[in-house]
């Protein structure tokens, strides 16, 4: 013989309580959920019945418990024999098992929920003209059924459910949490949910306005139901369909920047009753600014009913609503280029970080967002266009000390030295194989300076020869050239291997033996670069200096150059460059003020 599983119901209510549910708080949203499918089942063969839930918090009812009523379809006795007393029975599946599309619940657990807040639960309820049937279930598992006496019918058809409290679990059950939860919850809901004399429903969603409604008004609700229920006032408001989830809702942009790899989360509801205030997954990734309000009808929530199901519905769902994001800020570009870039001022570090992963991402920052230059703003796409290539500087410091000589030989470069930027240039070719990018070296510079003519390189000769014995040993290579602007006196440029072998030296004067002899057979693999110290022949400074008799003058006045060219590019002084600095200067200066006789 077959026999049936005996359950301990305080181990599933354990169960429930400690794994499957967040709070204690769900018992409100299944009693209501009851209470609407009792209320949809009704009307289904008697639409003129009337929808509403009343709960009475135990400040009103005055014995310490909590009551709903609702004007739902109620059990006969003997359903209440077969619904009430087994855990997992539900009237809300086909015989197939299936859940019925228009009722909330399912599984048949429910009503289960109650007992984590109560240790007795009673329920009186008639359907059609039966007679009242009371049922009451106690925590650890025993119920009784029987039949309410003839003067204690109920009126109408209907239930009611009594929760006589747990001692520890009262503040559950006070009107103002009670009023709490059920707008929290069931504000959406197609009835009207009372608590006490108060209606804590608000009517049909904010996005579905009635027909008529402009589009000015429209918005102006979201906006205002964004400013009152999300917080803050939405940069943009989307508006959201996808028919074959039956959702609809709006995407609030958030007008302040968010880390993209925090988790978004969305309000969702389900058939109108709130289901999480945090569901992820509903966006695509990229989507980070957006906060999403939708219902729908169709995704199926997981058993807790406090999370979205992961299904193919759901990816479909994620797909159609990133294309209406996408479909927004295309539109923007479009038609409202300069709400597109207030947009990107908001989120730019989050698209940026997108566009090194999504291509639609890394589009809209080529198009629309403004970079800095050496001939102004602009964006790449504009840059591209103008000059050909993108040619950038790949840090802060290389765009400063080059940009403005850059500019005056013509040389247009984009500082790619911010978050991002330069990853971001450089995965362009990876996806257009047109965009040409090339990284500014000094040498880009160098090769566009002038040399002197033969005869006055000649006759220079022996300054330079003096300028480079100034600054031998240092290990700058002292070049005259003659380039524009010419009231640039002198320029230090560090190619980016003179740069490296820099650090490896640096590194090398720290290392122990076995580290130094590997960084010295990573020196020598490569022919010595030096710095350059590029005078300027068109300064009319460096011209006098050139032209000066006295090489011990010579000298200071080299070592100053070199120095104000140092601090002009941004390049940092070591302690050598600081002791130059400093006796160049006193140098100087004791030549500039007479001795005293
Ligand atoms: N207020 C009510 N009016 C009429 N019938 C009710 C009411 N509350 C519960 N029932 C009946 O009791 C059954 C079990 O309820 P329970 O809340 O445990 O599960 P459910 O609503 O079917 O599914 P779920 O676990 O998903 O909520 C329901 O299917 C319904 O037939």
């Amino acid at each position: 013989m077959d026999r049936a599983f005996q359950v301990d119901l305080r181990g599933v209510v354990d169960l429930l309580s400690h794994h499957l549910y967040g709070s204690p708080r769900v018992y409100v949203r299944e009693l209501l959920q009851n209470a609407v499918d009792a209320i949809t089942a009704r009307r289904a063969t008697d639409p003129g019945a009337p929808a509403v839930v009343r709960i009475e918090p135990p400040e009103l009812t005055g014995d310490g418990t909590l009551r709903v009523h609702d004007t739902g379809i109620g059990l006969t006795e003997s359903q209440v024999h077969e619904l009430l007393a087994t855990i997992g029975r539900s009237s809300k599946r086909d015989e197939l098992g299936f859940a019925r599309h228009e009722f909330l619940g399912q599984f048949g657990i429910g009503l289960l929920s109650c007992f984590l807040v109560a240790d007795e639960v009673r329920v009186r309820t008639r359907h059609g003209d039966e007679p009242t049937v009371l049922w009451t279930g106690f925590a650890d598992g025993r119920y009784r059924v029987e039949l309410a006496a003839v003067d204690a019918q109920r009126a109408e058809p209907g239930t009611s459910v009594t929760l006589v409290p747990r001692r520890d679990a009262d503040q559950w059950l006070t009107r103002p949490t009670v009023t709490e939860l059920a707008r929290l919850f069931g504000s959406l809901l197609p009835v009207k949910v009372l608590v006490g004399e108060v209606e804590t429903t608000t009517g049909p969603p904010p996005w579905s306005a009635p027909a008529g409604t402009s589009p000015s008004d429209r918005r102006e609700n979201l906006v205002r139901y964004a400013r009152e229920v999300l917080d803050f006032t939405p940069f943009d408001v989307v508006p959201l369909s996808v028919p074959e989830a039956g959702l609809t809702g709006a995407a609030f942009v958030l007008p302040t920047p968010v880390n993209p790899a925090a988790r978004a989360g969305h309000r969702v509801y389900l058939k109108r009753m709130l289901l999480t205030e945090g569901a992820e997954g509903l966006l695509p990734d990229w989507a980070f600014f957006a906060r999403c309000v939708v219902d729908s009808t169709e995704l199926r929530p997981t058993a807790s009913r406090e999370a979205l199901y992961e299904d193919s519905l759901l990816e479909a769902t994620r797909e159609a609503l990133g294309d209406q994001l996408r479909g927004w800020l295309v539109r923007l570009a479009g038609s409202a280029p300069r709400r597109l870039a207030e947009f990107l001022q908001v989120h730019h570090l989050g698209v940026k970080a997108l566009a090194l992963h999504d291509d639609e991402m890394l589009r809209l920052v080529e198009r629309w967002w403004p970079m800095e230059t050496n001939t102004g703003q602009t964006t790449l796409a504009e840059f591209r266009e103008r000059h050909g290539l993108i040619r950038y500087a790949a840090s802060i410091d290389e765009f400063r000390q080059l940009a403005g000589v850059a500019a005056a030989q013509d040389l247009p470069v984009v500082n790619a030295g911010y978050t991002y930027d330069t990853e971001i240039i450089e995965r362009l070719p990876t996806v257009d194989r047109s965009v040409l990018v090339e990284r500014l070296e000094p040498n880009d510079l160098t090769t566009r300076f002038d040399a002197l003519d033969p005869g006055a390189e000649l006759a220079l000769r022996p300054f330079v020869v003096a300028a480079q014995r100034a600054l031998d040993r240092l290990g700058v290579e002292v070049v005259l050239r003659s380039y524009a602007p010419a009231s640039l006196p002198a320029l230090y440029l560090v190619s980016r291997s003179a740069a490296f072998e820099e650090q490896l030296r640096a590194t090398r004067e720290r290392a122990d033996e076995t580290w130094a002899g590997v960084l010295d057979a990573l020196a020598a693999s490569g022919p010595a670069e030096r710095p350059q110290l590029v005078l300027n022949h068109r300064n009319p400074l460096v011209r006098r200096v050139s032209a000066l008799g006295d090489p011990a003058l010579v000298g200071l006045a080299v070592e100053a150059l070199y120095g104000q060219a140092l601090l002009l590019g941004y390049h940092p002084i070591r302690p050598a460059d600081a002791a130059l600095l400093n006796s160049s200067f006193l140098g100087l200066l004791g030549r500039a003020v007479p001795e005293q006789e």
